[in-house]
């Protein structure tokens, strides 16, 4: 099977998802953000912090092209489509998902986390700004969207394994 890759804005659901479906295909699931981590030793909120936001791309975009492109569901970082060498990447990947979400359900789902250096001061109007540059990126990118704003995760992942036969 080919690498199934999972795109989409932060708290869209890529971690969450990509557990369920690769349990539900039997296959490795990976997250470019834990590898990173893994990798690194550090949290992304280190790196940020430390590194800086260009050396976390940078990171990102290596591991993306070190991750096995088969029997594998891959939940990517929401900035993955910054970098067009990335897109082009994805684009050449047949299997490739973008988790859509409403702003307003992202809000509610990130609400109490910290986790994302990006989301950390006035959340409102930072995700906004970010959210409508990036939409077009998503979407040229792949041609398969699923909104998941009012789904569950198994709906989700039955709807993910219809696109995948078509
Ligand atoms: N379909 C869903 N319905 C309700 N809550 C959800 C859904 N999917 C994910 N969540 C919740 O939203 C939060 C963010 O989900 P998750 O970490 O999977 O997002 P992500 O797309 O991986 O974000 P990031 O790009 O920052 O890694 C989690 O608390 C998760 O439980
Ligand atoms: O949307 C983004 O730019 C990010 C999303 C997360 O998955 C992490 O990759 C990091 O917090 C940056
Ligand atoms: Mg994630």
């Amino acid at each position: 099977m080919r690498a199934i890759y999972l795109i989409g804005f932060m708290g869209a659901g890529k971690t969450t998802v990509s557990q369920e479906l690769a349990r539900r295909l039997n296959v490795a699931v990976y997250d470019t953000d834990e590898e990173i981590v893994k990798r690194t030793g550090m949290s992304i909120n280190e790196i940020f912090a430390a590194e800086g936001e260009e050396k976390f791309r940078h990171y990102e975009a290596e591991v993306l092209r070190s991750l096995p492109s088969t029997n594998a569901v891959i939940a990517t970082g929401g900035g993955i489509v910054g970098r067009t060498g990335n897109r082009l990447f994805l684009k050449g990947k047949r299997n490739v998902v973008y988790l859509h979400a409403e702003l307003e359900s992202i809000l509610a789902r990130l609400k109490e986390d910290n986790s994302r250096p990006l989301l950390k001061q006035d959340k409102m109007k930072t995700a906004k700004a970010l959210y409508e540059s990036r939409l077009p990126l998503y979407r040229e990118t792949t041609e398969f969207e699923i909104d998941t704003s009012v789904k569950t995760v198994q709906q989700i992942v039955d709807d993910i394994i219809q696109c995948m036969k078509k």
